[in-house]
């Protein structure tokens, strides 16, 4: 069987034409964005490439100020980059309009943030049922209690983020984040608040979640401790991607 690695190397032909519509996962191909504008317009993303294939849990390093805010809002149909091309599950993030991105962003792409930003006022199952009745009619939508348990979050559905630690926030931003059924999964630096061990505890649940989903997943980290749970791991510098 391939690793999902393999897979990722597999989904990219090296050589001759290929048609992104038919890649599944994360496929961006030569994708450059420039931000500011005048003497101090700055290449925050150049000539980007990256493949993420579902089930592979990819993580993206790199100083601040190099890009990778810029990569997780370009893949996530958040911004539109100047040129290149950005498909999730094969639909196009860069060429549909404002109106179809959100659309495309809603029911294919999953947000988990630093510190899980979470509604103050609602529980636990509420954080996960709010976004199935935003997604569109034809969009999977997973089961909130299972999901939480899924998460070991179950025991605690009925608590608000104020009483729950900064892991346990973190685990329900995860399980909010895939009750959609995304196929992309972006997560923003999810260790920034948590310290060693309950990092390390997200970051497994990050990549079982992730296999267990068949979900391509993209994580920011400044956490190279982390980096071991990973599939693959890219390093961002002065807006340009390399594989480390
Ligand atoms: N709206 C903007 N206008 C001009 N330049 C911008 C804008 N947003 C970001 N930049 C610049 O683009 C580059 C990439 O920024 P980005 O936020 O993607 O970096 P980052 O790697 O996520 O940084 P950090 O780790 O500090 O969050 C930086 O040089 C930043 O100053």
């Amino acid at each position: 069987m391939n690793t999902p690695t393999e897979t990722a190397r597999q989904a990219v032909p090296t050589t001759g034409a290929h048609d992104p519509a038919l890649l599944d996962g994360l496929f961006m191909q030569d994708v450059t964005m420039l931000l500011g504008d005048g003497d101090d317009t700055v290449r925050a993303l150049d000539s980007v490439h990256l493949t993420v294939a579902p089930g592979e849990f990819a993580a993206v390093v790199g100083p601040s100020g190099s890009g990778k805010s810029s990569l997780l809002a370009v893949a996530g149909g958040l911004a539109v980059p100047n040129s290149g091309t950005v498909t999730v599950a094969g639909r196009p993030m860069t060429a549909a309009s404002r109106r179809a991105r959100t659309a495309l962003r809603r029911d294919l792409v999953g947000f988990v943030f630093q510190s899980g930003n979470l509604l103050p006022a609602l529980t636990a199952l509420d954080q996960l049922r709010l976004p199935t009745r935003f997604a569109s009619a034809g969009a999977v939508k997973r089961d909130p209690m299972e999901l939480l348990a899924e998460v070991g979050m179950a025991g605690k559905a009925d608590r608000r983020p104020h009483q729950l630690s900064g892991g346990e926030r973190q685990r329900v931003g995860i399980a909010r984040a895939l009750v959609t059924g995304p196929r992309l999964l972006l997560v923003d630096e999810p260790t920034a608040a948590l310290d060693q061990a309950r990092s390390r505890d997200v970051v497994q649940m990050l990549a079982r979640e992730t296999r267990r989903h068949s979900v391509a997943t993209v994580m920011v980290t400044h956490d190279t401790e982390v980096l071991q749970y990973c599939d693959s791991v890219y390093e961002m510098m002065d807006g340009a991607l390399s594989r480390v």
